[in-house]
């Protein structure tokens, strides 16, 4: 049976800091680490951009619906999704029942600067990668509110310190 506050789940945009915060909470909390893009990857054997590439959006993001159900139904884990993940309904309300949803929050400049430089983000290959982070954040911060238990504010703080405060912030939280 999943108890609910044995997982872990991490949503937010593209540079929040899922996968980094993710990996050094789980070490922290003795939990293991799952992403659901690395496991995408190493299943199917090639990157994100060739997924959507290969399968469109549409495609990608089903392949991700699975994966992250077949996830997140695991218990003890910390589990960073990918920043669409929260499009799906499905997903939504899958994430609500089988962990603590924890949404990083960061401003449009400071998720551009972490992810400017780096060309595995297909939904960034645009001619204006901020204004496109601008439209993700209106659309999804609605999606990322609705699922997160906890809202957790990353500008200006090093991925230690959000690691501490959200231990605090968990250990504080009932049962
Ligand atoms: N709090 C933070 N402060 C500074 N840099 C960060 C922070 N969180 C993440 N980063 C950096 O931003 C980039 C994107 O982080 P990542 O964990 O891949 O985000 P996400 O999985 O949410 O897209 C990485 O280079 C990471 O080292
Ligand atoms: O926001 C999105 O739609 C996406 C975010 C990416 O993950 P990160 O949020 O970990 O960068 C990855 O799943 C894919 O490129 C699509
Ligand atoms: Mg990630």
């Amino acid at each position: 049976m999943t108890d609910k506050h044995t997982n872990i789940i991490l949503v937010g945009l593209m540079g929040a800091g899922k996968t980094t915060v993710g990996k050094l909470l789980a070490r922290h909390l003795d939990k293991c680490f799952y992403d659901s893009d690395h496991e995408l990857v190493r299943r199917n054997g090639v990157t994100i951009p060739v997924i959507f590439e290969v399968e469109g959006e549409a495609g990608f993001r089903r392949r991700e619906e699975a994966v992250i159900d077949e996830l997140s139904s695991l218990d003890n884990v910390v589990l960073a999704t990918g920043g669409g993940a929260v499009l799906s309904a499905q997903t939504r309300a899958l994430l609500k029942s089988r962990g603590t949803v924890v949404y990083l929050r960061g401003t449009v400049e400071e998720l551009w600067q972490r992810t400017r430089h780096d060309r595995n983000r297909p939904l960034l290959q645009t001619a204006d990668p901020k204004a496109r982070l601008r439209e993700l954040y209106t659309q999804r911060d609605p999606l990322y509110r609705e699922v997160a238990n906890v809202v957790i504010d990353t500008s200006r703080q090093n991925v230690n310190t959000l690691v501490r405060q959200l231990e605090q912030k968990l250990a504080g939280m009932p049962d």
